[in-house]
């Protein structure tokens, strides 16, 4: 633990003047290693005013000092607080008086003889090397320098359609001692790049951009937002301009991305999707898994960034609650990541594709195989072939088959241990819909029993090896392998959630799988494994899709009369609607289901071949949509042209930088709001709590 020399005509403090209730001392300045439980504390200027500087564990503190007389000395103290501090647990609180910023929300710290040259980017950290010894300046840090500038990135709330946008910020410090300022950006950098189970700061990174999706602009959106933001953080981004579709899925299918710590994709959805098939069918072949039939979907090791620049960007929207570019550039360089959810979609022989939004039949899919024949429109396109495939939608007859989720939590004590959110729940067993926020309650259980599920299998490896032997093979089965186990990432479980009594045995029952059946004519059916918000519908079509519980939800819209179809469109658009309240509309969630047409029902080999890649452009010959009797899948804005289809949820397959939308809280007024919020202060992320 570290107390610095006080600058000249600084007053010498301690951390309690802080309120702080922790119970770390300051003790003498001292090379030692970076910890949890070191602090720094300091006076500093930040413009022309004093401030007394702490750093302790992961928080940034600083309060203002006030000149109080004292006959004829004058001493500088922190000012009066207006309130007492807000503690629980043994947690620290400080002073409303102080402005707390936590190093989750730090881009990069850089210091400099003179204001400017503390303003400027830090160069891209080298790889492999000590993040102590790599210093803002590329090497020893300059022992003249007297400004320190601290990057760091802030969510704006400002309302509810605007409450998930991040914006850079930044802090200058001065101190007339340059081995304060030496000391605080060591310690910093130090912290920055520490470890931690829910930060990967990226120093090399992958980046394709399409130039090709939404308004052709997504070279420009990289020049203009994203790369200085990388330069600030001090990444080293290589960049590939696609020149073509796939390419983005062969190049991850085949070169070496060992320099590599992540890989970001500037582009829409089905660039986004190029790049999950890209990593994930890379890691089977790693793993020397026949990519046809896999025994499980084994995980990649690459965490993926997502920056929107396509036609609609759901993933984006719906990962981070809007489709601001510079908002996922922030995500990307901060490192929070969280797991998502991929589905796999086969058909009766093989695995064709993983899907990371939505798979759709009847309208969407009709949109999205015409709208492929008007791409010159830009996103207008959509509107337009909506509007066609929504006069010509008869209906689709179609049988569908779903395992129907157990909620492995209904049993459980979790609901009261669950904080609430106003207008929605994270709950796990819940009976009420709940909407996936950042520090997602649902998502995290669904992680925890991954963990779980993986330890039990190999404790009772040896006991189950007859009974694994006798379960078919089938894609990603409830029951995993032994070697499958073994290959599951240990999941990050945030906080201090419980794991539910009871948990095990439920999985237990996994086994016991319950089909229903629905048969039926339809305007639609999706498959959704987000809730596919965009900017046209914020809620977007399955407003309770949850990002990581390992669900899909699978949405049977009716065939009725056009009125219900123009309903059920508004009730997708906008904010209020609920499209669970029509009465033509029904939502399962569900792990898996699978889909037949029912005209085809008794053929023998009904299917079409696989169409896995490259996807056969729509209108070809033999293919389904070019008859009225049958749709086709649109697979993340892809054709798919199968009709046989199996999609099945995969839980948390990919870990992908984001925090998880944030829902909009009112401030309350006479209430100083802390420079981050609390959410970001005590490193959770929670929707019940921002
Ligand atoms: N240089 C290129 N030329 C032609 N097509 C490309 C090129 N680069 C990528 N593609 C393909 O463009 C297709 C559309 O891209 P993308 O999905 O990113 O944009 P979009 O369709 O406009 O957006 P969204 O899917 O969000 O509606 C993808 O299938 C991708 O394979």
């Amino acid at each position: 633990m570290t107390q610095t020399k006080q600058p000249a005509g600084g007053s010498s403090t301690s951390a309690a003047n802080f309120n702080s209730n922790s119970s770390a001392s300051v003790s003498k300045l001292a090379p030692c290693p970076s910890s949890a439980h070191d602090v720094l504390l300091n006076n500093f200027q930040l413009k022309k005013k004093s401030y007394r500087v702490l750093l302790h564990g992961e928080q940034l503190v600083w309060e203002r000092l006030q000149k109080i007389k004292q006959s004829s000395n004058e001493i500088k103290a922190p000012l009066p607080p207006d309130a007492p501090s807000p503690t629980s647990g043994g947690v620290c609180a400080y002073g409303p008086q102080s402005h707390v910023l936590h190093l989750d929300d730090v881009v990069s710290v850089k210091s400099g003889d003179t204001k400017l040259a503390s303003l400027q980017p830090p160069p891209p950290p080298s790889s492999g090397t000590s993040s102590r010894s790599s210093s803002s300046s590329g090497g020893a840090i300059k022992p003249t320098c007297q400004y320190l500038t601290v990057n760091y990135a802030l969510r704006l709330s400002k309302s509810q359609t605007d409450c998930n946008r991040w914006e850079l910020r930044r802090l200058t410090f001065f101190n007339s001692d340059p081995y304060i300022v030496r000391q605080w950006d060591e310690e910093l950098q130090a912290r920055l790049y520490s470890s931690s189970p829910t930060r990967m700061r990226v120093r090399r990174l992958l980046v394709f951009i399409n130039p090709y999706g939404g308004r052709k602009a997504g070279a420009q959106t990289y020049e203009r937002h994203v790369r200085p933001i990388f330069q600030l953080a001090g990444v080293d981004a290589t960049c590939i301009t696609t020149q073509r579709a796939n390419q983005v899925r062969d190049i991850l299918l085949s070169h070496d991305l060992g320099v590599y710590d992540a890989v970001c994709c500037v582009g829409g959805d089905g660039t986004v999707a190029e790049v999950i098939n890209g990593l994930l069918f890379r890691r089977m072949r790693e793993l020397g898994l026949d990519e046809q039939s896999p025994p499980y979907i084994p995980r990649p090791a690459l965490p993926v960034g997502v920056i929107p620049a396509g036609s609609t960007d759901t993933i984006a929207y719906s990962m981070h609650g809007t489709a601001d570019v510079r908002t996922a550039a922030i995500h990307v360089i901060l490192g929070q990541h969280r797991g998502l959810d991929v589905c796999s979609v086969s058909n009766g022989q093989s695995l064709l594709r993983f899907c990371a939004s939505v798979l759709s039949y009847g309208y969407l899919g009709d949109v999205a195989a015409q709208s492929e024949n008007y791409r010159w429109m830009g996103p207008r396109r959509y509107e337009y072939s909506g509007v066609k495939a929504f006069l010509s939608n008869r209906g689709y007859e179609a049988e569908l088959r779903m395992l129907e989720e157990p909620d492995l939590l209904l049993t459980t004590p979790m609901q009261e241990e669950v904080p609430h959110s106003p207008d929605s729940v994270c709950s796990l067993g819940e009976s009420l819909p709940s909407v996936c926020y950042a520090n997602c309650q649902r998502c995290s259980f669904a992680s925890s029993i991954q963990e779980q599920r993986s330890s039990l299998f190999i404790q009772e490896e040896s006991r189950q090896t007859e009974q694994v032997e006798r379960e078919e093979p089938e894609l990603g089965d409830s029951y995993l392998t032994p070697s499958e186990a073994a290959l599951l990432k240990p999941r990050i479980r945030p906080g201090n959630l419980q794991l539910p009594t009871g948990s095990i045995s439920s999985m237990r029952n996994l086994g016991n799988e319950q089909w229903k059946v629905v048969r039926g004519n339809f305007f639609m059916i999706c498959g959704a494994n987000i809730t596919c918000a965009c900017a046209r519908s914020p809620n977007g079509i399955s407003r309770y899709s949850h990002l990581g519980d390992g669900c899909l939800d699978l949405i049977l819209v009716k065939k009725t009369n056009l009125l219900n179809n123009i309903r059920f469109l508004l009730n997708t658009a906008g904010r209020s609607g609920d499209i669970r309240n029509l009465p033509f509309v029904e939502v399962y969630r569900t792990r898996k289901f699978q889909f037949r047409t029912l005209a085809a029902a008794g053929e023998e080999d009904y299917s079409l071949a696989g169409s896995c890649q490259p996807i056969s452009p729509p209108g070809e010959l033999g293919n389904p949509s070019s008859s009225t009797e049958f749709s086709s899948w649109n697979c993340d804005g892809e054709v798919v042209t199968d009709l046989d289809i199996t999609m099945r949820s995969h839980c948390q397959l990919i870990e992908v930088f984001m925090r998880g939308p944030h829902s909009y809280s009112k401030p309350h007024k006479g209430v100083s709001t802390p420079t981050t919020p609390a959410s970001s202060s005590d490193n959770v992320y929670c929707c019940c709590k921002d």
